[in-house]
């Protein structure tokens, strides 16, 4: 089964300690025979022995002194392989982890455009979990079982054949039960842990947008839908357990049957001095021991459907490769890049949607081009091109004269700096946040960036730039967010900037501060600035501008005004608004 061929790769390094675990956790299931095997011989040696034979009263402290180190052996083999194998699953896990964290880190976008975080979150945690049990407990008892039952058929084989055989006669129609029940109940299984993902998403989703669904007073609305996909996986547990209801009887009837069996022939083979009294007992005390697996099987096979889907979902996220990746024969860029883009008849398709259409654009080293166009013309798409976040579907973009996909990914990319939209802080400290992109960068470094950026906000703050932001810490505003992003995003100096709407949030005397200290950095540097306001886009030496995945028109903040189109349009409309007088041609 591939599920375990993959669990033994992943055991790899801890593979001896685990198996040796399994051989103690057998042993000690068949230690479990010890007291019944001793009873027998209490009682047919000292208690009852046959007619004929002499009472041996002198072995009564040594068979108890047996099932007493009998006992204590088993306490302490299972004792010793609990902690054996907890320890060696907890290493396998680990391990698993690291690879799937490994695994998350290199998908491309597209990858977390598909999956849904609640359901990442999911295979990270819960499936995960399943597959703990699995190795380590589901597995204690399976072998426990095996064990059990094959000690005990020998056993009773070697006492009496056909007594062995009247016992047996139900156990293959068990085990065809078993086999149509786990067939049919596994497609019940994957769909609880579908409906588990849809839940976790679902209470993902409201947890991050909790802003929105508060100030819409959306609460009750939020509640209701949390409720019907809680009340869906709580349904498809119910499912499972009335369709395992309709197997049950038939495996506990025979787990119950056993024993009326025992009491039956043994009964009837005790009178015929086929067996002694002893064994008897013994097969009598058995016969219990012997049906436990039996009755076991139901919790063996569902928590093996758990597993199997848990682990499939948990594979698949191991196994999953991105589609961008380096080619064999990748160019790394040592030291810093030049600059230059050129996007040569670009294309870019999401399925049968052309967000991006025959783009051909030239920047040349330390120019600055800023981008502008209507929502959803493509803007924000386009820079995604330039670290290498989508892959065209068609013509190339080249960063100083070399196909991007040429490239060594990661020192592309660390020659990028980007603020995007959405800012997204760390929970860290404000000076942790700017250093993100170069853990070894000075304090010193670190502040001059963020005085750059205009972060000169974190100096009032009680802990000052080690103030904790992110999802922990305190609250900032849009703006202030946004000037750290850009700090973070100048701090690696990096060849080429890329500013998505960067400074939207920020008042406009802070803007123009910003764009000041944008146009006199300390080092060279080509910018894209995406932005809508008219006072960030003129002073760039050209103006894009972005419609429907095509650039309707280019040139310099005078030559667009001159020429009449969207972007002038734009320009008269701020300066009738009167709120930019930065917007005036
Ligand atoms: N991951 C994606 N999958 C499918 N379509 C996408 C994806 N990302 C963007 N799009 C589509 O591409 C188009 C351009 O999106 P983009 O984000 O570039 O717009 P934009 O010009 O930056 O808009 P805005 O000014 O609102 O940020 C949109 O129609 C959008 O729906």
């Amino acid at each position: 089964m591939f599920q375990i061929k993959w669990m033994w790769k992943n055991l790899k390094g801890h593979r001896v300690r685990y198996v040796i675990g399994l051989i103690m956790c057998s042993m000690s299931a068949g230690l479990a025979l010890a007291t019944p095997l001793i009873s027998q011989q209490i009682v047919d040696l000292i208690l009852s022995p046959p007619p004929g034979q002499e009472r041996r009263v002198e072995l009564l402290v040594p068979l108890v002194l047996l099932m007493v180190t009998a006992v204590l052996l088993k306490t302490g083999l299972g004792y010793t392989q609990v902690m054996i194998n907890e320890t060696t699953v907890m290493d396998m896990l680990h391990s698993i982890r690291c690879c799937i964290f490994k695994n998350l880190q290199q998908q491309d976008m597209s990858f977390f455009d598909r999956n849904r975080a609640g359901d990442l979150m999911t295979r990270m945690t819960g499936d995960l979990d399943m597959v703990r049990y699995a190795a380590s407990i589901t597995i204690r008892v399976i072998i426990d079982a095996i064990t059990v039952f094959t000690a005990i058929l020998i056993y009773f084989l070697c006492t009496d054949v056909l007594f062995t055989l009247a016992l047996c006669a139900i156990l293959p129609l068990i085990f065809g039960v078993c086999y149509v029940y786990s067939k049919k109940a596994r497609p019940m299984y994957a769909d609880i842990r579908e409906r588990l993902a849809v839940l976790n998403t679902r209470a993902q989703e409201n947890i991050a947008g909790n802003r929105v669904v508060k100030a819409f007073a959306r609460e009750g609305y939020e509640i209701h839908r949390f409720d019907e996909k809680n009340a869906d996986y709580r349904d498809a547990n119910i499912r499972v357990n009335k369709f395992w209801m309709k197997y049950y009887p038939a495996i506990e009837l025979t787990a119950q049957s056993m024993a009326i069996v025992v009491l039956l022939l043994g009964g009837i083979f005790v009178m015929n001095g086929r067996i002694t009294l002893g064994q008897m007992m013994a097969f009598s005390g058995l016969s219990f021991t012997f049906a436990n697996p039996i009755r076991n099987l139901g919790t063996i096979l569902n928590d093996i459907q758990r597993f199997l889907a848990s682990a499939n979902k948990v594979i698949e996220l191991y196994y999953v490769r991105p589609l961008i990746v380096n080619r064999v024969d990748c160019h790394k860029a040592e030291g810093r890049l030049k600059g230059a883009i050129t996007f040569d008849d670009v294309t870019l398709q999401f399925g049968r949607q052309s967000v991006l259409k025959h783009i051909n654009l030239d920047i040349k080293p330390g120019e600055t081009v800023a981008i502008m166009g209507n929502t959803g013309s493509g803007k924000t798409i386009l820079m995604n091109l330039i670290p290498r976040l989508y892959d065209v579907s068609e013509g190339e973009v080249r960063i100083d004269g070399l196909n991007i996909r040429d490239w060594e990914i990661h020192s592309l990319r660390r020659n990028i700096g980007v603020a995007t939209q959405d800012v997204f802080l760390f929970s860290d400290t404000i000076d942790g946040n700017i250093a993100y992109g170069d853990p070894d960068m000075s304090e010193e470094e670190a502040r001059h960036y963020a005085s750059i950026s205009a972060v000169d906000f974190a100096s009032k703050m009680s802990d000052g730039y080690d103030t904790l932001v992110g999802e922990r810490g305190v609250g900032l505003s849009g703006g202030q967010k946004q000037r750290i992003a850009l700090a973070r995003a100048l701090a690696i100096k990096p060849s080429i900037l890329i500013l998505d709407d960067t400074t939207s949030a920020v008042d406009m005397e802070t803007e123009k501060f910003i764009q000041h200290n944008l146009q006199n950095l300390d080092f060279p540097c080509t910018k894209l600035i995406v932005a809508q306001r008219v006072s960030t886009t003129k002073h760039a030496d050209r103006i894009i501008v972005m419609k429907d995945g095509q650039i309707s028109e280019i040139g310099t903040h005078a030559e667009l005004v001159h020429q009449g189109g969207y972007y002038a349009e734009v320009c008269a409309l701020q300066e009738a608004l009167g709120g930019d007088e930065n917007g005036q041609a």
